[in-house]
């Protein structure tokens, strides 16, 4: 407890470093979870402070994991614009070269009323996409009014589009709402890295994804995170504040 400590968050609405979320407004429940979020690229973007010493080769393996998680971005990000018949470099240039990496480390106790608590309350990732590794299941997405249960599937990645790639594909690839349930018996861990547009960048609808059948459904934004996290800590959603 002493070692978490020393990361902690400052103030409640601080995002980066150990705690918490915030919930601050009346009628939100607590999620069932620990969590450390760091950023950890660009490095110029890095707070040390919150980087923890303990365990010593802490440091280097996130280092690894970050440039390992580059290597995703690119070829999934070049994936999707080819599967949409786009220029493979499209959504790449549409980030930034500054995208942003967030390292977000979630721990799920074991949890004596599953029934009524849940580790991580229904929401949408602010993000482009969101790239998740996962030890035990846990994690659901809503889908028809139903939730589905992810699958674990040793040393497989889990990409989770978040509300701008939404916003860029004009709809076509959903950001779908997701939770986390707890469990009684067993703890789960999961690093979710949040894949965001450089900061200061607008980004907007893909050019070829907009035509006579495919009305704009979105505007251009920028910094949608920030507006994105002012909902979230409400329990809403932002996506409709980006809509035409
Ligand atoms: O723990 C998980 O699998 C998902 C975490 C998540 O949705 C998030 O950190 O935004
Ligand atoms: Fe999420």
């Amino acid at each position: 407890m002493e070692e978490k400590k020393k990361y902690s968050k400052g103030v409640v609405e601080e995002m980066e470093g150990y705690g918490g979320d915030p919930s601050p407004e009346q009628g939100q429940f607590l999620d069932w979870q620990d969590r450390l979020l760091l950023t950890v690229y660009p490095h110029d973007l890095r707070v040390p402070k919150f980087w923890p010493q303990n365990p010593q080769s802490f440091s280097e393996i996130l280092e690894n994991y970050t440039c390992k998680m580059r290597m995703v971005t690119k070829l999934v990000s070049k994936s999707m614009a080819k599967s949409l018949h786009l220029e493979e470099n499209c959504f790449l240039e549409q980030f930034g070269e500054g995208a942003t990496l967030q390292a977000r480390f979630n721990h799920y106790p074991c949890c004596q009323r599953p029934d009524i608590v849940l580790g991580l309350k229904p929401h949408s990732d602010g993000t482009g996409y969101t790239i998740i590794l996962q030890d035990i299941e846990g994690l659901q997405i809503l889908q028809n009014q139903q939730w589905l249960t992810v699958p674990t599937v040793p040393n497989a990645l889990f990409i989770l589009m978040g509300d701008q790639m939404e916003i860029m594909t004009n709809g076509i690839f959903k950001s779908p709402v997701h939770r986390v349930i707890t469990n009684k018996e067993k703890v789960r861990t999961s690093i979710a890295v949040f894949y965001t547009p450089e900061k200061n960048k607008e980004i907007g609808p893909q050019d070829g994804l907009v035509n006579e059948e495919r009305p704009r459904l979105f505007k251009h934004v920028k910094d949608y995170e920030i507006i994105h996290w002012e909902h979230y800590q409400r329990g809403m959603r932002a996506l409709h504040t980006a809509q035409v």
